[in-house]
């Protein structure tokens, strides 16, 4: 097992340069301050960037900067400033950030930035690729690095990649208006593992995945070509160990060990003992919903007049990118609408609200949790939110109400809290009510259950899920990749095809020899396909037969010139040497009358979808369907139609994108059974694609080499990943 990497922007310091010498200050924001206690305690190396630039930094102190990273066990990227304007200040904080937190107003597309963002991922590739072994794992957090999965895949294919998003994935109606949508999920597919915060983030993902590369998703895995990518949601927890220690050492502070602003907090308490503090801490982002949250505080004191000089708001304000626009637009915002309330509420003895535009140390920050009575924290999105964690842990006594947004990914693990919607103020204000009254009782109730959970799920577990999942997947993929139908087997069955005597080859047509069209009939054989099977038919002692699904008349206009052996409808038609088709099994067809209006009425609904009659079987298509809608009708469809037939002797078979509606008695297994018992043959190969294919890797005898094309679980015994490599492969037995 080799060393974790950790590459993120945001590296757990950053470096300033004053003077000529150099300090290393902690990062916030909850990237750096999670990942820096998983970060401690492992040998882990982190690569970001260190937040100077090449222009920042004098040649003679490079070294040291240096030094003073290892001493963090980090390293850097250099960025010139273009970069850092380009990269962070543009496409990460000017597009993709406002996207993602469904601000779509707010999103510039520019491809000068977008082109940046790339040669900016490129180098954190590079960085890794400069590091890494082969048996490492790597670990990238962030949007800032979307790209970056795919650039190291491309150069290590073998090495274990985990991705994780610490901000919302939105929905596909929004992630649809990037100009550079594929670009994107295609580099996050780089990874083997994907994590998210929480599973709505997951399953808005996956379905940008379907929707817009069209990949096949099952469960939680995508299967792209040659490979599985597992996707998942990691709520990220705290070190709650950390904070509830910090609490428990706080409240022994003697007067003199006291912080300042803990002696202020202290005097407030004790001017008004019956008052209430509320506080609320963020970085100053549009996305935390804090001018919201001040005119939501106006709006309750002119609701509830009775608690005017009866509680006091507590705003701390991180500066955070104040590079880009919209951050210094907020600024403005926020200092005028603090100073219009103040100026409309205070009196002599109270200002409703103390403002804090900075950030603080650790133990300023355990002050403030420590002395308020209610945080409210109501972003209009957020990833997560670790500082409606981090209150939660510190409240030794177990007292204080947590307000939190409904749009906060803690939210869904946060159940105890009260759960307000940031954009109603008459809720937001009954809220602080309840909060002000709460029963200590029912205070310490909620708190008992979320400190448990948080505790229990803490930053470190977080982690560690992750990672075991990474190398789960990673033992997955290789336990598969033991069934590739490597260079060394095909070798092993060609031998034994060339040694046997008397041989049979049976193989699928759609998705084995033939890739998938929107219109079926348009999937018509090549000429390539029609010399490879020309070539297969003219072997010594070989007998070839098509075996598929489709109707006879189509495999009659395709094939019947050529001769080729036929097994169609999955096994109602025969067509042998060049002869018509004869009927294998003895099926009805009157049970069509009853089903045919049902497709008929769900082709009605499904916009893109439609019916293909068979002479035996009826078929439902839905591959040009929105693919979420397809699947959801495809389920209705199941339960309709298995409750109407129960009582005849018919199945519905769910094919790849298509549901299939036929005599129970007829499948691929039976019919190739059928003919497989009219010689003696000692060498039998069967390949396919999909669930009906099933049947064949079942029902043949033990002995037959069966072949799947693509990952997906399957009772063959070798699998082979794409159509091309099919071809290949059958060539390999004309040779
Ligand atoms: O690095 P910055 O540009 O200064 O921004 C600070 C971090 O902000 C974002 O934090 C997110 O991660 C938290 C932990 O998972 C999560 O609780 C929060 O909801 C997110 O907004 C950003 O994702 C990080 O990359 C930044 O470092
Ligand atoms: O002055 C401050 C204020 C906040 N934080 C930390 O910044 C993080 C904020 O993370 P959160 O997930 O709430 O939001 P983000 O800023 O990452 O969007 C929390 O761990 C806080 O403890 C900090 O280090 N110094």
């Amino acid at each position: 097992m080799g060393k974790t990497i950790i590459i993120s922007n945001r590296l757990p310091v950053q470096l300033q340069i004053s003077n000529g010498s150099i300090s290393a200050i902690p990062s916030v924001g909850g990237l750096a301050t999670g990942m820096k206690s998983v970060h401690s305690g492992s040998d882990s190396i982190w690569i970001g960037w260190s937040g100077l630039t090449d222009e920042d930094i004098p040649k003679e102190l490079a070294p040291q900067i240096d030094k003073a990273l290892a001493e963090h066990g980090s390293s850097k990227v250099n960025l010139t400033s273009d970069e850092v304007d380009g990269f962070y200040f543009g496409f990460s904080n000017r597009t993709i950030w406002p996207l993602f937190h469904y601000f779509l107003e707010y999103s510039e597309f520019e491809l000068e930035s977008w082109n940046v963002y790339k040669a900016v991922n490129q180098k954190f590739a590079d960085a890794i690729l400069e590091k890494a072994e082969d048996d490492d794992t790597v670990w990238v957090h962030d949007y800032q690095l979307m790209l970056v999965p795919q650039m190291v895949r491309e150069k290590r294919p073998n090495i274990s990649i985990g991705f994780f998003l610490h901000i919302p994935f939105p929905s596909f109606e929004i992630f649809r208006t990037l100009p550079w949508r594929e670009e994107v999920l295609e580099g996050l597919l780089g990874a083997d593992l994907i994590g998210f915060h929480t599973y709505d983030y997951e399953r808005h993902f996956l379905s940008s995945v379907r929707r817009l590369l069209g990949l096949e998703v099952s469960f939680n895995d995508i299967y792209q070509d040659k490979r599985i990518i597992k996707v998942d949601s990691f709520p990220m927890g705290i070190d709650y160990k950390k904070f509830s220690e910090a609490a428990k050492e706080h409240e022994k502070n003697t007067t003199e060990q006291q912080s300042d602003l803990q002696q202020r907090l202290n005097n407030h308490k004790r001017s008004t003992p019956d008052a209430k503090l509320i506080l609320s801490i963020d970085r100053l982002d549009y996305s935390k919903g804090i001018a919201k949250r001040l005119n939501a505080f106006e709006y309750f004191l002119n609701k509830y007049p009775q608690y005017k000089e009866k509680v006091r708001l507590i705003i701390l304000a991180v500066p955070s990118r104040s590079n880009v626009p919209q951050y210094q637009l907020l600024k403005k915002e926020v200092d005028e609408l603090i100073g219009r309330i103040n100026g409309d509420f205070s009196t002599v003895s109270w200002t409703p609200i103390w403002y804090f535009y900075r950030s603080v140390p650790f133990e300023n920050l355990i002050d403030l949790y420590t002395s308020s009575d209610i945080a409210w924290l109501t972003p209009l999105r957020d990833g997560m939110n670790l500082v409606a964690k981090e209150y939660v842990a510190t409240r030794t006594d177990k007292t204080g109400v947590l307000i939190l947004s409904e749009m906060a990914g803690s939210a869904n693990e946060m159940n105890e809290s009260l759960l307000v919607n940031p954009n109603n103020f008459e809720q937001t204000a009954d809220a602080i009510y309840e909060a002000i009254n709460m029963p200590k009782e029912e205070q310490i109730d909620r708190n008992t259950e979320l400190q448990k959970r948080l505790e229990r799920y803490n930053v470190e577990r977080w982690a560690n899920d992750f990672m075991s999942s990474l190398k789960e997947q990673k033992e997955r993929d290789a336990a598969n990749v033991s069934k590739r139908l490597t260079e060394h087997r095909l070798s092993v069955v060609l031998d034994d095809f060339k040694n046997a005597k008397k041989k049979m080859l049976f193989l699928d047509y759609d998705g084995t020899l033939s890739g998938f069209h929107a219109d079926p009939q348009k999937a018509g054989p090549d000429e390539e396909l029609y010399a490879l099977l020309d070539a297969l038919n003219a072997l010594k002692d070989t007998e070839v037969y098509l075996v598929s699904g489709r109707d006879k008349e189509t495999f009659t206009k395709w094939f019947l010139p050529k001769k080729y052996n036929m097994i169609v409808e999955h096994g109602v038609w025969i067509s042998q040497n060049g002869e018509d088709f004869r009927m294998l099994e003895n099926v009805k067809n009157d049970w069509m009358e009853k089903i045919r209006p049902v497709l008929e009425s769900f082709v009605d609904r499904t916009p893109g979808s439609f019916i293909e009659e068979k002479n035996y079987s009826l078929a439902w298509h839905y591959r040009k369907t929105d693919p979420d809608f397809g699947n959801l009708r495809a389920n209705e469809l199941n339960t309709v139609l298995t409750s109407l037939i129960a009582n005849d002797d018919l199945s519905v078979l769910n094919g790849n994108k298509v549901m299939e509606i036929k005599s129970s008695n007829v499948n691929k297994g039976r019919a190739t059974m059928r003919v497989l018992g009219e010689g003696d043959y000692d060498f039998v190969l069967a390949i396919g694609d999909d669930w009906t294919d099933e049947f064949m890797f079942q029902e043949l005898p033990e002995s037959t080499v069966t072949i799947k094309v693509g990952r997906q679980n399957t009772h063959a015994k070798l699998f082979i990943d794409d159509i091309k490599y099919v071809r290949n492969v059958l060539k390999r037995f004309t040779d």
